[in-house]
């Protein structure tokens, strides 16, 4: 139990239809999510992948089942700066610089300005927008936002990072470079990583679990563990196997 960061639990949920009855949309789904370890979650459209991450996020809360969050139950805890979301839009502040967008996932903690700019600082360095600091969302490329993006998930230093869809708007050639990012930041701070795809070969690239969601309702149809070491070439004989694998089962 000690090297699970995350465990979920008999997860089940339904969401009410306008038009009447409920939709079933997880049907007890039971992961465990190992410490320091990236696990993806994929599976066909509709089969409840955002669902569960909102779910774990504590942003949904679910109709059945726990989610246990190193040991214990899920209260409040969604608000705590130990675990941080990266939606798919970048949602950065038009108004902030890359800095003050930075800044704001540290508003909440109760952190000395020397120590908020000491961080904002460090993260923009660690993304490599050192020099960008100043400059405003409209005035970076894609990529550029997506790692301020990051940044701000990252700079609250949290335990848990949460992905939905993060990179899907960027080109193939930012989507790697934002791959060998994650990979290299969550080494660098210890980080456990969940994220949603719907893209087979980023899972495969990132995670060190796949989770395949079986069509609605969803459910753990397998857990497919990668054992390829980091960096992994997405032309390389091995992951188009596992690729192809991947697709086969979804
Ligand atoms: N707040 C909500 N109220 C009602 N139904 C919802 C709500 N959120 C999601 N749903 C429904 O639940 C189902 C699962 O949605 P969810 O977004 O979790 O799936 P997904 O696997 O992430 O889909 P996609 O791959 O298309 O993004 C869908 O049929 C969706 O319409």
């Amino acid at each position: 139990m000690s090297d699970v960061v995350i465990r979920l639990h008999g997860i089940s949920k339904w969401f009410k239809r306008q038009s009447g009855g409920d939709l079933h949309v997880l049907a007890d789904v039971c992961i465990d999510v190992p410490r320091h370890s990236k696990l993806a979650i994929v599976g066909a459209s509709g089969s409840g992948k955002s669902t569960l991450l909102n779910i774990i996020a504590g942003l949904v809360e679910p109709d059945g089942g726990r989610v246990v969050f190193c040991g214990q139950p899920v209260g409040e805890r969604s608000r705590s700066p130990s675990m941080t979301y990266m939606f798919q839009d970048d949602r950065l502040l038009p108004w902030r610089s890359a800095a003050r967008n930075v800044h704001f996932g540290l508003e909440s903690l109760p952190l000395s300005k020397a120590e908020r700019d000491r961080r904002v600082a460090e993260t923009l360095a660690m993304v490599n927008l050192g020099e960008f600091a100043d400059t405003f969302p409209h005035e970076l490329s894609g990529g550029m936002r997506s790692r301020v993006a990051l940044a701000r998930s990252l700079v609250s230093q949290p335990s848990i990072l949460l992905m939905d869809e993060p990179f899907s708007k960027l080109d193939p050639s930012i989507r790697t470079q934002m791959h060998d990012e994650v990979i290299r930041l969550s080494q660098q701070l210890g980080m456990t990583v969940i994220f949603v795809t719907h893209d087979v070969e980023e899972a495969v690239v990132l995670a060190e679990n796949v989770v395949v969601l079986s069509p609605r309702p969803g459910r753990v149809h397998s857990i497919v563990p990668i054992t390829l070491p980091y960096p992994r070439d997405p032309l390389s004989t091995e992951m188009n196997a596992m690729v192809r694998d991947l697709r086969r089962v979804i």
